[in-house]
């Protein structure tokens, strides 16, 4: 790949400072981490979060990098390496590999979801949506790089819910060449901090919710706000940006662009709400323990139309869901008919409420937040119910990651044992820090007392499942979809489908691995 490709992308977006040494004619590859680098390939010093890439130059230069992208001039003139010099590092990482991979994002309409929670889900919709509207559709996100409806999974993404700059147009680029023209993909907060989606022009963004969380990154909920509205300055020229107003502050954020709403800047926009007056709203919904039925309604400047749609996702957060994915949809210009009868085929999002088995009734849910733990046990309590109308019991059974937000730990421990009848608290990935400890966390926001702890989380999942009777609900939340758990910085295989299976059999075949 020619260089001057590179050079002339930074040149255009104001990133090119100056040309330090004989710059390569050509590279083979363009990567932003030294353990990656190949001979006669490009390697971008950025400045991150938790270090300094140009630490990596010399470990890059020895492995065969030819050309160095740096912030730092002098990092790479002391070790002769030919360099091109950037003001921002991460902008022009986003930029160099838009370009190395010859800009695969003008082949694409994009959508991007943001928000506390719900992205996934919402993600999952809309390539269902879009694809089954007969444009051949992806979304990339916490479940990784999904193809057409039926989500055919394709490597990718690092492990993140949106990838970093290089990999994202690396997977562009494999998208496109496989001929999809519609991209959904979730936009974290770190990634627009980080401007990992640079260079990528959204034809619609919708915004879920904000919610607490990754207050260990944001520092304060108004940061973590400001982060996801940079997603704005994202929108394509004509792009649409879609609200959910029953979230208070995206209604306050919507509040504030109508005053200002004369200004040129301000970009188009559609609210959603199951709750209240917006554009895309839901009427006489009915909840049941397989999803829920209601009228969506769609107003456009021709009027408002109705439709029936029956979602086969449990709980009230999902017909949100649904209405953010229909808002998209309908700004990707698919017709309110066919966003309804695509809702109501909707595919099955995994590790979001999803059912493990019945008798005892066991979910996996990827609740990890406050607000998502609230909404899931909210939505499961009326299913509660023995067959004489009598209530059974709500199981639930949590943890909170490690490296992670510290201040949501109690708030959660509140909210399970405000909620559930069996609170069992266990751990979740634990990573670097003592489990022990993260528990300790959980319990300073737990009065009653009368929880179990187990730090073991097969351990905890085995207790659980013992203690169940017949019509009782089990709620395994916080790993959803997840395979492997995070003890230290090693992953070990993890997965809840698996363990309850094994449990099960175990315990109903006479012995008990636990
Ligand atoms: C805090 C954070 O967001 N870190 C992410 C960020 O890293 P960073 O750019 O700040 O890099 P850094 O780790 O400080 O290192 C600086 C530079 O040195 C390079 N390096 C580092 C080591 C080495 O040996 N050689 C080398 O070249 C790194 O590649 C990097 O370019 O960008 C990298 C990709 O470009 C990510 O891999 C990395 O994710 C870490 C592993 C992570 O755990 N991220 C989580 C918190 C995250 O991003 N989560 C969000 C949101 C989740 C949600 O709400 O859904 C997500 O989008 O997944
Ligand atoms: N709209 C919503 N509002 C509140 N909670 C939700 C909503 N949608 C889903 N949830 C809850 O949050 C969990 C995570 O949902 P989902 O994976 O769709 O969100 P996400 O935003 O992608 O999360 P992450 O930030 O981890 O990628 C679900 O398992 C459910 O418990
Ligand atoms: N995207 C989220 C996922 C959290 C999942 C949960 N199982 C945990 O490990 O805390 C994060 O990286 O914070
Ligand atoms: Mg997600």
């Amino acid at each position: 790949m020619p260089v001057a490709r590179i050079l002339d992308a930074l040149r255009d977006a104001g990133q090119l400072r100056a040309v330090n040494g004989a710059l390569p004619v050509s590279i083979v590859d363009l990567v932003d981490d030294s353990r990656r680098v190949t001979s006669g390939s490009a390697f971008l010093a950025v400045k991150g979060a938790m270090q300094d890439g140009h630490a990596w130059l010399p470990k890059a230069k020895d492995a065969g990098a030819t050309l160095a992208i740096v912030e730092d001039e002098a990092a790479a003139r002391v070790i002769d390496m030919p360099a091109i010099v950037v003001h921002d590092g991460r902008r022009s990482a986003a930029l160099a590999a838009a370009a190395f991979h010859h800009w695969p994002a003008r082949a694409i309409q994009f959508t991007a979801v943001t928000g506390t929670n719900g992205k996934t889900t919402t993600v999952g919709l809309l390539r269902h949506l879009l694809d089954v509207a007969g444009q051949r559709a992806a979304s990339i996100g916490t479940l990784g790089v999904l193809i057409g409806s039926a989500g055919e999974e394709m490597p990718g993404g690092g492990g993140l819910t949106t990838p970093g700059p290089v990999e994202l147009q690396r997977v562009l680029r494999v998208l496109a060449d496989r001929g999809v023209t519609r991209v959904a993909m979730e936009t974290s907060s770190h990634a627009l901090h980080q401007h990992r989606v640079d260079g990528v022009h959204f034809a619609a963004a919708v915004f879920t919710n904000l919610t607490r969380d990754h207050l260990d990154y944001h520092g304060t909920m108004e940061a973590y706000r400001d982060a996801k509205l940079e997603l704005l300055s994202l929108l394509a020229p004509d792009g649409v940006a879609c609200f959910n107003i029953d979230d208070v502050t995206w209604q306050h954020t919507v509040a504030e662009m109508d005053v200002s709403g004369s200004q040129a800047s301000a970009p188009r926009r559609t609210t959603f709400s199951a709750l209240q007056d917006a554009d895309v709203t839901a009427h006489d919904v009915v909840y049941d323990a397989t999803g829920s039925r209601f009228e969506l309604r769609v107003r456009t400047a021709q009027g408002t139309t109705q439709h029936q749609v029956t979602l086969p996702l449990i709980g009230d957060f999902n017909v949100a869901n649904a209405l953010g994915a229909a808002a998209g949809a309908l700004a990707m210009g698919i017709t309110p008919q066919d966003v309804a009868d695509g809702l109501s085929q909707s595919p099955q999002v995994p590790g979001r409420l999803e059912r493990l088995r019945t008798e005892p009734t066991v979910l996996r849910d990827y609740a990890h937040t406050p607000d998502a733990l609230e909404r899931a046990l909210l939505a499961v309590r009326p299913f509660t119910m023995r067959p004489d109308g009598a209530p059974s019991r709500l199981i639930v059974v949590f943890g909170c990651g490690g490296d992670r937000d510290r201040g949501k730990r109690p708030v959660m421990g509140s909210i399970a044992e405000r909620l559930a009848d069996v609170t069992i608290v266990t751990s979740d990935n634990p990573r670097t820090e003592d489990p022990e400890r993260i528990l300790d966390d959980i319990e300073a926001g737990m009065t009653r007392r009368d929880h179990q702890r187990i730090v073991d989380r097969r351990d905890a999942i085995a207790a659980a499942l013992r203690m169940a009777s017949a019509h009782d609900v089990v709620v395994l939340a916080g790993k959803g979809h997840e395979t492997y758990q995070i003890r230290g910085t090693t992953s070990y295989p993890f997965d809840e489908r698996i363990i309850v299976q094994e449990l099960w059999d175990a315990m109903t075949q006479g012995g008990d691995d636990s």
